[in-house]
């Protein structure tokens, strides 16, 4: 079966899904870092604010943990194209979450991670336009640059790996919301590690597009992630 945008009015459809149930332990901060301070707001604010303020993005399910004290505060809590789900356990657990609140399955879901705020609508965009290149889905995606290497015993290199082939699967994620449900909710059930939507769709045979990325669509997940972050934003206000 293949989907285009142009196969029906609902697929064309695009609903944003971000989890953002995570208590971001690496950041080691005193709150979760998806509510630290970032261009006069917070992490997650400014991710919701380019997803919210995307035409083509018609409604925004934000997953949250459920002892989250700090997203009704923000003022995109009250925007009318966000709705709230209580995340879970696990990254997919709180994508799942959200993705069982969608009430349109014949639409396409863009999963993006709350940690990631310098995503930009021209890579929204690319990743939009790929639909009718790869119907099944695709993701955004950074090639590798350094030599890669697999360590082996001791601290010591064990190979040499070609490079060519690897890329960092970054997100928005982007797929038909009915086929990404089903394949993230029977890969859990099957014990397969999901770190990714992509990497439940792979488990279901399907081969996701790789769209070229920008690099500075980091995800905040060490300290030194957030002046990195702030910095990006500011040279985005400066360069669009
Ligand atoms: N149970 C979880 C775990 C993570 N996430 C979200 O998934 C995204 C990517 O996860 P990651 O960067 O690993 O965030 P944390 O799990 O919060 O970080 P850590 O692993 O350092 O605890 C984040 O936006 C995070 O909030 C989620 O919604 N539900
Ligand atoms: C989905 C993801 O952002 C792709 O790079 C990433 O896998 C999520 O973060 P985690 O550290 O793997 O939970």
């Amino acid at each position: 079966m293949s989907h285009s945008s142009s196969d029906s009015p609902s697929l064309a459809k695009v609903i944003a899904v971000v989890p953002a149930a995570g208590i971001g332990s690496r950041m080691q901060a005193e709150r979760p870092k998806q509510y630290l301070p970032l261009a006069d707001s917070c992490i997650l604010a400014v991710t919701l604010d380019v997803l919210l303020s995307h035409p083509a993005i018609s409604e925004v399910v934000v997953a949250l943990n459920p002892d989250d004290t700090y997203f009704s505060a923000l003022p995109q809590a009250k925007h009318p194209k966000l709705r709230q789900v209580i995340g879970g356990a696990e990254r997919v657990d709180s994508v799942i979450a959200a993705l069982q609140l969608i009430d349109t399955p014949a639409s396409w879901a863009l999963v993006h991670d709350a940690a990631r705020p310098c995503l930009t609508h021209t890579d929204i965009d690319k990743l939009l336009s790929s639909r009718s290149q790869f119907p099944h889905g695709a993701i955004l995606a950074a090639p590798v640059r350094d030599t890669m290497k697999r360590a082996g015993n001791n601290g010591c290199i064990a190979t040499t790996v070609p490079r060519e082939a690897l890329w960092h699967a970054l997100t928005p994620q982007l797929f038909p919301t009915a086929e990404l449900l089903l394949a993230l909710e029977q890969a859990v059930q099957a014990g397969v590690n999901v770190t990714d939507e992509a990497s439940a769709m792979e488990w279901k045979g399907v081969s996701p597009g790789l769209v070229s990325g920008r690099v500075d669509n980091i995800k905040v997940t060490h300290p030194d992630d957030l002046p990195l972050a702030a910095l990006y934003l500011e040279y985005h206000r400066h360069h669009h």
